[in-house]
């Protein structure tokens, strides 16, 4: 919904349904503005001779009381019938809008007033609100054109309210705010063009409904009356002879029908289209996934290349969580996850570490297996506590894996729904349903994303939030998950949890909302929670008390079981170090150093942890230089070199670099490096030949090509 790309909408017609149904509705349409104009008169043209005659070659459907023929006149209806539906929608519509959006508009206490009205309003069905505007408004075309347009806004003030609930919370709108925008542009600006393909949507489909509920009040004379007549008004008529002249009545019920079904088909057809791309908070912006078969074929070999870094990723019956070979690609060769293994231990704490564009997200995002298409995602093993989550396809016929591992196969999987459709290919892996899938991850699996906000739905409780999952996927009762609620939150350390569970997320604060994230992720105490840089938006107290009520969790001191495997992101190395037990750096979408968190700065071979190391500010950093920065800009995931990625930027680089991708080795410690020349690194000996390193980088260059500071920090992670 929000930001979404311009064409997105246009696109969303385009399938079968939206075709077809966007011919039909276009052909009616153009029906409407040129029948008039073309029979008008043949349609008021009064036959004597003809009165009330049945089909004939002259009258194909027959003629009325005055011997009117009921063809043209339903050709003739169709303007009417069809303008007024659309402009009672558009009241509809109006009116919604200035009752979903005043609430913001003026204030708390009137802004409730008008929610509560438009709710006890919404309890009433359309129709009878119809009908109780059409007495109030009077009878004719007027009046059932303003009747059907105010019993539609309640609806639509609810859709709009909701809607607006939604974006109110993101960060941009509370950014745009701070700036002082007013109330009113923030409306207009901000939040109105974010809902408005959702409401054209709805508007479409409520177009179909007017039409019928026209039909409805003129059938029942309250409506158009004549000498103006539309559909309901030829039912009407038509009703009268229904047994002598059928053709009479059934003939403007069809065009009903089919012209109500063209709008609310179209409607749907849009609502699929743009529903399959809107997303999961934090989620990534999907389109259409355009990977051909040639295109696939040409990426196996560089795949193969990537897949044969041994890393962390073979999996022990103990794991949790075992990934291997776990690459994300988008149509026109991105490839921002490449190749990524690694496994996670029961009451482990794993982090993820890398610039911005690493990949990490999108690496949790896979392992959560909530990436959609257009992002495909293949893996050649994804198991959670042993189960596969992958799903598997026919292998590739790719048979050549990496020495001593046996034969290779490819798991792909490109949508949520195709989930455990395939065949299972994963030795050892049994296949689960779609149903079985959503179930597991949310009984074993955990998620606690940056901005709680998005996270959580604005308009519900957050007792009634975290309720949910316990009675979604622990089978308790509502009152069971309700107090399961109260207690997670109160084990989360959230003071009043019984007051706070009946608050809305807004009403809490950020670290507030953090912790009620973390309770829900821990509803079920599931083995694997997955922090995507929970800590992020918050400031260094509240940091540190997640932090803390994070690792508590995971090691079990907070009276949790303790074997809860915890795979923690963060762009903060010195955080992981704090948190976690093991951390993977990440570069350009692989692993490029795993290594313990115990002495990771004496220990960090590869010049980008060393880097990102040595760009941590401690209390001892001189203040009359500049921070070290790492030069250069992230490797671009669509354009990456045939080398290794981070040569561009490393003073150690040389012409080897350049050329080849340096693998993934594991010294006898266990400690895994991807780079050509660990050795020089750790005497801090840069390379003689330059390298592409950007010149206007040359200072903190310097710093990264230095042995790491001696600095208390240091010494402490050392
Ligand atoms: N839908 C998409 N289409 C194309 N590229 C994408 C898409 N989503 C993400 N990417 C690219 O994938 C790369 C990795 O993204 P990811 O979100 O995993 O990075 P990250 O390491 O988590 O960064 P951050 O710390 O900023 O969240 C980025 O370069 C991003 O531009």
């Amino acid at each position: 919904m929000a930001g979404r790309r311009p064409g997105t909408f246009r696109k969303a017609a385009r399938t079968p349904l939206g075709i077809a149904s966007g011919i039909l509705l276009a052909l009616i349409l153009l029906l409407a503005i040129i029948a008039p104009a073309l029979w008008t008169s043949q349609a008021n043209a009064i036959d004597v001779l003809n009165m009330q005659q049945g089909p004939s070659a002259k009258h194909l459907l027959g003629t009325n009381l005055l011997g009117q023929d009921i063809l043209y006149r339903i050709l003739v209806a169709a303007r009417l019938s069809i303008g007024l539906a659309l402009a009672a929608t558009a009241i509809g519509v109006a009116c919604g809008l200035v009752l979903g959006t005043a609430p913001v508009i003026v204030g708390h206490r009137a802004g409730r007033v008008i929610t509560a009205a438009v709710n006890v309003a919404v309890a009433f069905p359309a129709l009878l609100l119809a009908l109780f505007f059409a007495v109030i408004f009077g009878v004719g075309a007027r009046g059932a054109l303003l009747a059907i347009g105010f019993a539609l806004a309640p609806s639509f003030a609810r859709l709009v309210r909701t809607l607006s609930a939604s974006v109110a919370g993101l960060d941009y709108i509370a950014a745009a705010r701070i700036a002082g925008v007013s109330r009113f542009r923030l409306l207009t600006r901000h939040v109105l063009p974010n809902i408005g393909e959702t409401l054209i949507v709805n508007a479409t489909i409520a177009a179909g409904d007017a039409l019928l509920s026209f039909a409805g009040l003129s059938f029942l004379g309250l409506g158009v009356q004549a000498p103006s007549y539309d559909w309901g008004q030829l039912l009407s008529d038509g009703l009268q002879g229904i047994y002598t002249r059928p053709a009479a009545a059934l003939a403007p019920g069809v065009a009903v029908v089919v012209a109500g079904l063209a709008f609310n088909l179209f409607g749907e057809a849009l609502a699929v289209g743009l529903g399959s791309g809107t997303g999961l908070p934090n989620t990534v912006r999907l389109g259409r996934l355009r990977s051909a078969l040639a295109e696939r074929s040409a990426k196996a070999a560089a795949a193969a290349a990537e897949d044969q870094h041994p890393s962390s990723g073979t999996g022990s019956a103990d794991s949790v969580l075992s990934v291997s070979g776990l690459r994300v690609e988008f149509p026109g060769g991105v490839r921002p996850v490449r190749g990524v293994s690694f496994t996670l231990g029961r009451g482990e704490a794993l982090g993820v570490v890398g610039e911005s564009g690493s990949g990490k997200s999108l690496t949790a995002l896979a392992v959560a297996r909530l990436l959609e298409s257009p992002a495909h995602v293949t893996a050649t093993r994804l198991e959670l506590l042993g189960r596969d989550l992958l799903g598997a396809e026919a292998p590739l016929g790719e048979q050549a894996g990496p020495a001593g591992r046996g034969l290779r196969w490819r798991a792909s999987c490109c949508y949520p729904r195709h989930w455990g459709r395939r065949a299972a290919g994963v030795p050892g892996a049994s296949r689960m349903s779609d149903r079985e899938l959503r179930r597991f991850l949310g009984v074993h699996a955990g998620l606690v994303f940056q901005d709680p906000m998005t996270s959580f739905n604005p308009v519900k409780r957050v007792g009634i939030q975290l309720a949910e999952v316990a009675a979604e996927h622990h089978g308790l009762t509502r009152p069971q998950a309700a107090a399961r609620a109260v207690e997670r939150l109160r084990a989360v350390r959230i003071a009043y949890p019984e007051r706070r569970a009946r608050q809305f997320p807004h009403e809490l604060s950020g670290g507030m909302r953090q912790r009620a994230m973390i309770g829900m992720a821990v509803m079920g105490e599931p083995a694997l929670v997955i922090a995507d840089e929970p800590t992020t938006a918050l400031d260094v107290t509240v940091q540190r008390q997640v932090l803390r009520l994070l690792k508590s969790i995971q090691a079990g001191t907070d009276g949790s079981r303790g074997d809860m495997g915890l795979l923690f992101i963060s762009h903060d190395i010195t955080v992981v170090g704090q948190v976690c037990d093991r951390v993977l750096v990440m570069y350009a979408g692989r692993i490029v150093e795993s290594l313990p968190t115990d002495g990771l700065a004496a220990h960090a071979r590869h010049p980008y942890t060393r880097a990102l190391l040595a760009a941590v500010p401690s209390m001892e950093t001189p203040r009359e230089l500049p921070l070290a920065v790492i030069p250069g800009r992230p490797a671009d995931p669509a354009n990456l070199p045939a080398g290794c990625a981070f040569a561009a930027r490393c003073p150690f680089a040389d012409a080897t670099c350049e050329q080849s991708d340096p693998p993934l080795v594991a010294d006898e410690a266990g400690r895994e490096v991807a780079c050509w020349h660990t050795d020089r690194v750790l005497a801090g000996v840069p390379a003689t030949v330059t390298t592409t390193v950007d010149p206007a980088s040359a200072a903190p260059t310097a710093a990264l090509s230095a042995p790491l500071a001696d600095t208390a920090a240091n010494r402490e992670q050392a």
